[in-house]
């Protein structure tokens, strides 16, 4: 036999077999009215990161999907806003599936979609997609984590924007990951603050790559990819704390450029405001907000994004079977409450419009 038992498989307990991505789409497939929406969103974000369309893009919703209904009722109420706010803010909702935890702790949707420790990851995979659609079709752009490196061929057809979390960022994996995928994707700073690695990241993620991985199929291949021009860094703070000011932007910037990274024009960063800029607290995230919309009027150069970390309740809970849970609150990172993210997002729009007129 090729394998000596012994020698493999001594810290595995199970291996379950998952139905191929190919499945999973045949069952809950992107129409087509959907995709050609995934398609224009994405280079509208293209063209607000590349500074050809001055609208801001926000990156807003809960630090993790947990409850099917209660993302779908923010979904609706942000299509609303979408549309009210399109011609100032180009809107992406955070729909984040994977979750990095810093030691060990609820991984995610896909990870335990029943937040009970029974690791369903076939279900979670099949809700993950269901979520992503339905928010899709609400005319709403989704944006996730990459974490995975096989996820992707799961869930990619419907995400319009990906991050590359703090804690992957150098990661050579999710550089050739990344560098594979059809949407823009931002890097964020590392969670010591290093900015160097995340820039080095787009550069690296924007050449060509070969590494092992699956098709749709679930077939294990070798694949070859283009490079990603389209990837561009997040600045998210970290343990030392902020980086969200006017210098630490300017620096990040020059980062950029000294790795060769800048993308096909001069892209933009994001600001995570929450996360590292914030210390995990709303009160002091919306507060982040508030100054960078301040900036974005007077004209400061550079930020072309901002993310927010925003739900129907504010605050957040620990993860738990959905019964014992409190409607639309966070299971992980604590969000700002919806009626405060309307007002900044009206405030963020109020900025766009500012700025607008200083330079005409
Ligand atoms: C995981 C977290 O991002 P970061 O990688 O900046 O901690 C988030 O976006 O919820
Ligand atoms: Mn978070």
């Amino acid at each position: 036999q090729a394998v000596f038992p012994e020698t493999v498989d001594i810290n595995i307990r199970q291996l379950d077999p998952i139905p191929a991505p190919r499945a999973f789409i045949k069952e809950l497939p992107l129409g087509q009215a959907q995709a050609r929406f995934v398609l224009h969103s994405r280079q509208e974000i293209r063209d607000v990161l590349n500074g050809a369309d001055d609208r801001l893009l926000v990156i807003v919703g809960p630090c993790s999907i947990h409850d099917p209904k209660a993302a779908a009722e923010y979904a609706s109420r942000l299509a609303k806003v979408c549309t009210e706010l399109k011609d100032r803010l180009l809107i992406v909702m955070r729909v984040y599936f994977e979750k990095p935890r810093t030691t060990v702790g609820w991984k995610g949707l896909i990870n335990d979609p029943d937040l009970d420790g029974t690791f369903d990851i076939r279900k979670g995979m099949w809700l993950a997609r269901k979520v992503l659609l339905d928010v899709v079709s609400k005319g709403v752009p989704a944006a996730t984590e990459w974490l995975d490196p096989i996820t992707p061929q799961y869930l990619s057809d419907a995400i319009s924007w990906g991050a590359i979390g703090a804690r992957n960022t150098e990661s050579q994996v999710h550089r050739e990951l990344a560098s594979g995928l059809s949407m823009p994707i931002g890097f964020k700073n590392s969670t010591d603050g290093n900015v160097k690695a995340a820039a080095d990241s787009c550069y690296s993620a924007s050449a060509e790559h070969h590494f092992l991985s699956i098709n749709l199929d679930g077939h294990v291949i070798a694949a070859e990819t283009r490079g990603n021009p389209n990837c561009h860094l997040i600045l998210r703070g970290s343990s030392h704390g902020p980086n969200y000011d006017a210098e630490s932007v300017a620096s990040a910037m020059r980062e950029l450029h000294d790795s060769k990274a800048s993308g096909p024009s001069e892209y933009g960063l994001i600001i995570d405001a929450a996360h590292g800029n914030s210390g995990k607290d709303e009160n002091v995230e919306a507060c982040v907000v508030e100054d960078i919309a301040g900036r974005i009027a007077s004209g400061e150069r550079g930020i072309t994004g901002i993310m927010m970390e925003s739900f129907l309740q504010g605050g957040n809970q620990q993860p738990g079977p959905l019964r014992s849970l409190i409607y639309g609150c966070s299971v992980t990172d604590r969000c700002i409450p919806w009626s405060r993210t309307v007002e900044l997002l009206h405030t963020l729009a109020q900025s766009v419009a500012v700025r607008r007129e200083r330079a005409a």
